[in-house]
């Protein structure tokens, strides 16, 4: 069984799922880093070079792979939902966890240098929401909240996952 971690850019899949994978002694791994290994490209050379439909390809061929995995947490990147045959398969593999965090957060946080969709406007992310948000909650086991500190985030998620 893993548990799959889907939600905007900057939600926190990548710390979240990081602390979640060692607080339940599980396997970590996170697609965006797998896409950069196995092509030895940045998101962002991928993006700026072969644009954003070749990226969604790789990232749904990765999430296919992820599916075999077994006891992992998986982080994916924020798009990984936009392709159903991949996000399909990985929420066959386990438990999908929606990861929850208010935008106005997610702007306060992060850096968005490394994320080709928003580097250039940050804002563009209230749209991306609205476009996506039906499809987080769709595919959602389970939505967790992140807007408080990652500590607590992380006792909310060990305590659900203890009862799903
Ligand atoms: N609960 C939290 N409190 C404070 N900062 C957080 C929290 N969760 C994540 N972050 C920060 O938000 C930014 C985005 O997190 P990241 O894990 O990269 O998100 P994602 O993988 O979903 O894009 C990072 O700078 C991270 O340190
Ligand atoms: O939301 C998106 O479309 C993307 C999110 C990024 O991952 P994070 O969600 O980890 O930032 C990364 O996959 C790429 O920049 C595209
Ligand atoms: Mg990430």
């Amino acid at each position: 069984m893993n548990i799959i971690l889907i939600g905007m850019p900057g939600s926190g899949k990548t710390t979240i799922g990081k602390s979640l994978a060692l607080a339940l002694e599980m396997d970590f791994r996170d697609l965006d880093c797998i896409i950069e290994e196995e092509t030895g490209r940045s998101i962002t050379d991928i993006f700026r070079e072969s644009g954003e439909s070749y990226f969604r390809d790789l990232e749904e061929e990765v999430c296919m792979k992820a599916s075999l995995l077994e006891n992992t947490v998986i982080s994916t990147g924020g798009g990984a939902v936009l392709r159903q045959g991949g996000i399909t398969l990985l929420k066959g593999s386990g438990k999908v966890v929606f990861l929850d965090t208010p935008v106005d957060t997610i702007m306060k946080r992060t850096d968005f240098s490394g994320r080709p969709l928003l580097k250039d406007d940050a804002s563009r992310i209230r749209r991306l929401y609205e476009e996506r948000i039906s499809l987080y909650r769709s595919y959602a086991d389970i939505v967790l909240d992140n807007s408080g500190n990652p500590d607590e985030t992380l006792k909310n998620a060990v305590n659900i996952l203890d009862r799903v």
